[in-house]
């Protein structure tokens, strides 16, 4: 494996800085606005908005579920301010945090609750999730190859605008090109595998859910996969982080539909049942590391299938590392240690990317950093 480049620490970049003192600050308010929620948990959730802000990072209390574990996790950084501290590591403490102000894991009303299920339920029963279910049934019409390439790309595009994101960012609808498509040796490495298992590290609910739920499908139906795993969050995060309930609202979505849609649903519903489709998660999912700390069990399930792919920003920036890599280092380099073939559907949302042609690099030009970052931008890429 390649030489490691420096983490991203929050002070060393204007973006990963504003997602602690604006988008952080924004998503509290949205979510104050959203429940009913008592004096304790109020001064609990502003407490950590001013926190982000321009306050310390504290430790989880000493009685929290994991305290242990994230005392000895945060060590280096508690008692400084949250941008001290590496990006991705930050990021996943905030959320841990966040669910814990509220009671998530602490026994009573509001155990378990997804705090950010109002932002999600939105998101499903409006215009664009609806256009993207009717737009099936003329997906359904194109030939078997095109209909993949359509589906794989939705599946990739469908990831531009995660709820998190839109909070600072709006719901944007301009797109560019790919700056690295590898798709033609992602379809060879599925047909490689033909038969065989894949797993799908999923990313977001709603309309990214949908479209990786009828990419699946079309997958399984076609005979190319026998098997998919399908990798969600075990509690709520990065706010439309899909767990094992947005799967199920997604797949009742589509079962609500009429046309395509509603077959896709239930096709899916099928293999469910007959163990074509499983859902998995794993407690690492919302560890503030990247891939290369996975426990062992994930190392064994990754290794044992044909190849796996990850979806969306966050996963991209566990799976290369959320460092200052030049651009140009090799996908295939970076990600040498992954257990097996590995693939990655990403729209750039952060300042990390990799595998990039020197061609391509001059013209997004280096030096500017909102391709990275605005959601305008695209890779597929695969080892
Ligand atoms: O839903 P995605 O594609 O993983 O994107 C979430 C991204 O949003 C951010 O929280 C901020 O852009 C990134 O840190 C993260 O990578």
């Amino acid at each position: 494996m390649t030489d490691q480049a420096p983490a991203i620490i929050s002070t060393d970049s204007p973006f990963a800085t504003d997602v602690f003192v604006k988008r952080h600050p924004a998503l509290i308010e949205r979510i104050l606005g959203a429940w009913p929620l008592d004096p304790e948990q109020q001064r609990a959730l502003r407490a950590l908005a001013d926190e982000n802000v321009d306050g310390v990072m504290e430790p989880l209390p000493a009685d929290a579920p994991g305290a242990d574990q994230w005392q000895a996790w945060g060590r280096a950084y508690y008692g400084k301010p949250w941008t001290a501290a590496p990006f991705l590591w930050a990021e996943s403490f905030f959320y841990r945090r966040l669910l814990g102000a509220v009671g998530y894991f602490d026994d009573g009303l509001w155990q378990g609750v997804d705090i950010f299920a109002p932002f999600k339920q939105a998101e499903l029963a409006g215009e664009v999730v609806a256009a993207e279910v009717g737009a099936l049934d003329h997906i359904a019409e194109l030939a078997e190859d095109d209909r993949g390439q359509a589906l794989l790309l939705s599946s990739l595009w469908g990831n531009r605008a995660d709820l998190g994101f839109q909070i600072t960012a709006g719901r944007g609808s301009e797109t560019s090109g790919l700056v690295a498509d590898d798709s033609d040796q992602l379809w060879k490495l599925l047909q490689s595998a033909r038969g065989g298992s894949v797993a799908i590290v999923a990313d977001n609910a709603g309309s990214e859910m949908i479209a990786d739920l009828v990419l699946i499908d079309h997958l399984i139906t076609s005979g190319t996969l026998g098997e998919v795993v399908l990798y969600v969050k075990p509690a709520p995060y990065y706010v439309s982080d899909a767990t094992i309930r947005d799967v199920g609202d997604c797949l009742r979505r589509l079962l609500a539909a009429d046309g395509a849609a509603r077959g896709v649903g239930e096709r899916l519903r099928g293999a469910a049942a007959d163990g074509r489709l499983r859902v998995w998660t794993d407690a690492f999912f919302c560890a503030p590391f990247d891939f290369t700390a996975m426990p062992d069990n994930l190392r064994a399930q990754f290794a044992s299938v044909s190849a796996t792919i990850l979806k969306g920003d966050l996963n991209y920036r566990r799976l290369v590392g959320d460092r200052w890599w030049d651009p140009t280092v090799p996908f295939g380099e970076v990600t040498s240690y992954f257990p097996g073939p590995v693939a990655a559907l990403r729209t750039l949302k952060s300042d990390v990317v990799v595998g990039l042609e020197p061609g391509t690099l001059a013209t997004l030009g280096d030096s500017g950093t909102a391709w990275r970052t605005a959601g305008t931008h695209a890779l597929i890429q695969a080892s």
